[in-house]
């Protein structure tokens, strides 16, 4: 039967409805990395934002400017979650509209050091499912990408999670994270050292949450978990891991929820369950909740 390409245009769209976005949050995050990239060349002003630990600089606001006019532009009716705009006080509610989660620059301390790991991570959800993810590390030049249902990419090439079900023989990844809190930093030490000492093989953090997804998409180590994360962290990190086999939990071992600061992302439930007995659990005040 012979198709036109008007029944071809409607057939492929039918087929992904968010291919045309994904291929925008791609270019844009493309534009965005190249942004950061120039900007490390030059001496960076920094500035505080919850603490003099939680960093910020012009170039994390220019590029979340640079990908919401931008995403705006072709999506005029779609929602944003980013960053620096939660940072002035816009909110932070995750509602049905599709809406784009957006870490203009994820690893903003690596970033103001040199430390060479910086992500642009962009996710997207609709009726509150994510879509699909692009994590860009730019300095790395590395583009992941994952669709629900489709599978997860690094430059084309599809990832998959280690197959790796011994604990003993794993890489673990995590954060310090920035709260300097005596007592929340004790718990995060006590955690790494039950890991360590189980025996694991190693214990690594990049400093960018997006990029420790990645990792563990690609089966360099075989899980990230941490309690302080963001949405704009880890909403893309989150589509490339599950699309390339792997699992998320929360830290206390139910379900996962982008909006809790909590997660437990591995290569397979064995692994997960396994790091979740050693987690000590601290609170951590939900992206979401209502500020009086
Ligand atoms: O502020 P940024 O640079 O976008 O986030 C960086 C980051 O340190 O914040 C998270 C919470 O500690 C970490 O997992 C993540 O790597
Ligand atoms: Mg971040």
């Amino acid at each position: 039967m012979a198709v036109n390409s008007d029944t071809n245009k409607y057939l492929g769209k039918m087929e992904d409805p968010w291919k045309e976005a994904m291929d925008h949050a791609v270019a844009v995050a493309r534009k965005a990395g190249a942004v950061i990239r120039d900007a490390l060349q030059n001496e960076v002003k920094i500035m505080c934002k919850s603490s003099s630990v939680d960093l910020v600089t012009k170039t994390d606001q220019k590029v979340e400017n640079l990908i919401i006019a931008s995403v705006k532009e072709k999506f005029p009716t779609h929602s944003f979650i980013g960053e620096e705009s939660v940072a002035a006080g816009q909110p932070c509610i995750l509602s049905d509209n599709p809406t784009w989660i957006i870490d203009p620059v994820d690893g903003t301390t690596n970033f103001v050091h040199g430390f060479p790991f910086v992500a642009v991570s962009i996710g997207f959800a609709v009726k509150k499912e994510l879509e699909f993810g692009v994590v860009y590390s730019c300095v790395e030049d590395k583009m992941y990408t994952g669709r629900k249902g489709k599978g997860a990419y690094c430059d084309g090439e599809k990832l998959q999670v280690s197959d790796q079900t011994d604990i003993r023989k794993s890489m673990i990844i995590s954060e310090l994270g920035s709260n300097r809190d005596p007592e929340t930093v004790s718990k995060i030490f006590s955690t790494m050292q039950k890991i360590l000492c189980i025996p694991v093989h190693g214990l690594r953090g990049s400093g960018t949450a997006a990029t420790n997804m990645c990792l563990v998409a690609s089966g360099a180590v075989e899980a990230f978990f941490e309690i302080g994360i963001h949405c704009w962290d880890i909403a893309a990190g989150a589509v490339i891991v599950t699309e390339a086999g792997g699992v998320l939990l929360d830290v206390d071992g139910g379900p996962f929820d982008l909006m809790s600061r909590r997660m437990v992302s591995a290569n397979n439930k064995t692994i997960a369950d396994r790091i979740i007995k050693e987690i000590d659990i601290f609170p951590a005040e939900r992206d979401d909740a209502v500020k009086k």
